[in-house]
């Protein structure tokens, strides 16, 4: 190759890496959601649950204190942890050790369970959907786990060989869960316990999606995972135990969360939103790098069934609260297209 060629081959792929480097550095353009801040506070009040206790106010004998700190959870911050769930921690432990071991393999090994382009499910990093749209610092898997009929087993990792058993067994305790909290969260409304899971119905669905955060060189300019609020019904996050990184916008000011080793933060997607009528709301959140330890967490995303019709359960629309926002069927196709966006998909339902 003739020295100006080599020198210009050299130029073109620093180029190369100069726009890769640049797509991931966050740029605070017409969202409004503000610079990556690594000192924001820390929500020293995240509201804590008592899960056994909040269940056993679900019972006859009432416990309307742990139901009203429940509702002012939801609507101060719109999330909290829960502990006392009945998870035992060493299993938690053991959910967080087999995924990292899963990103932790040769790259050929999790390729076997790669993301297809046009797919949303399996191993990868984010789909890039516009131009410039600013990615994510990390590696995901994400899988449909209910209804059973509709996994993919194809993208389950076999290796670590226990993976696939944990996500069964992780997944239906927290089944278990998910449908407590959605009575408990219906009964702090004083609607039917019923109403939300009415809606989300017998096939009702749940995503988990495993996130690896590698270090970063430059946390102050690259994030994690972008503002957004979840998609779902209500999301449960099994945060890592040692690194922080948890974000929560509240009344437009950044909150860290705390890292509670063992419990597991609840917080409400864009779903239970509407069918709340908006009494209740889907916080914005943002997941932040960290220059020298990598972060792990797992969010399993429990929605509605896709094929239903979701809308405002009629008790909480009178003429004082007017009905806010329309009916929708599958909304995750809506979110995904908006997520990408950095937009927030919950205004294309809104009335
Ligand atoms: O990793 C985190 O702390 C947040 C994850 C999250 O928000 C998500 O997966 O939707
Ligand atoms: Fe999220």
């Amino acid at each position: 190759m003739a020295e100006e060629d080599s020198k210009a081959a050299v130029e073109g792929s620093l180029k190369a890496v100069q726009e890769m480097v640049e797509s991931y550095i966050w740029r605070d353009n017409s969202n409004g959601y503000g610079p990556v801040d690594l000192t924001v506070p820390l929500t020293t009040e995240t509201p804590v649950i008592d899960f056994a206790q909040l269940i056993s106010s679900s019972s006859a004998m009432d416990d309307p204190q742990q139901l009203h700190k429940l509702r002012s959870a939801l609507s101060q911050w719109r999330c909290f942890q829960v502990v006392n769930h009945g998870i035992e921690d060493s299993f938690l432990d053991e959910v967080r050790k087999l995924s990292r071991e899963f990103f932790h393999l040769p790259m050929v090994e999790k390729q076997k369970y790669a993301r297809p382009l046009d797919g949303i499910e399996g191993y990868g990093t984010d789909m890039v959907l516009f131009e410039n749209q600013p990615l994510d610092w990390t590696d995901r898997l994400y899988l449909l786990v209910s209804p059973k009929d509709e996994q993919k087993l194809k993208f389950w990792p076999e290796n670590p060989g226990s993976f696939r058993n944990m996500l069964y067994d992780y997944s239906a305790r927290l089944r278990q869960i998910e449908e407590q909290l959605l009575k408990s969260i219906a009964r702090s409304l004083s609607v039917p316990d019923d109403c939300f899971l009415n809606q989300f119905g017998e096939r009702q669905t749940m995503y988990a999606r495993f996130n690896y955060y590698p270090p970063c060189p430059r946390p102050d300019l690259v994030l994690g995972l972008k503002p957004h609020a979840d998609g779902s019904g209500i999301t449960i996050l099994l945060q890592d135990k040692e690194v922080e990184g948890l974000q929560l916008l509240k009344e437009n000011q950044w909150f860290r969360v705390p890292i509670i080793p063992h419990a597991l933060i609840v917080n409400i997607g864009d779903q239970l939103e509407i069918m709340s009528n908006g009494i209740l709301k889907s916080p914005v959140h943002r997941a932040l790098t960290n220059s020298e330890r990598e972060r792990n967490t797992l969010a399993m995303f429990c929605s509605p069934d896709t094929a239903k019709d979701i809308e405002p359960v009629e008790e909480l629309v009178d003429d004082e609260r007017p009905r806010l926002y329309k009916k929708v069927r599958n909304y995750p196709e809506t979110y995904f297209h908006y997520y990408q966006q950095g937009k927030r998909p919950i205004d294309a339902v809104r009335i």
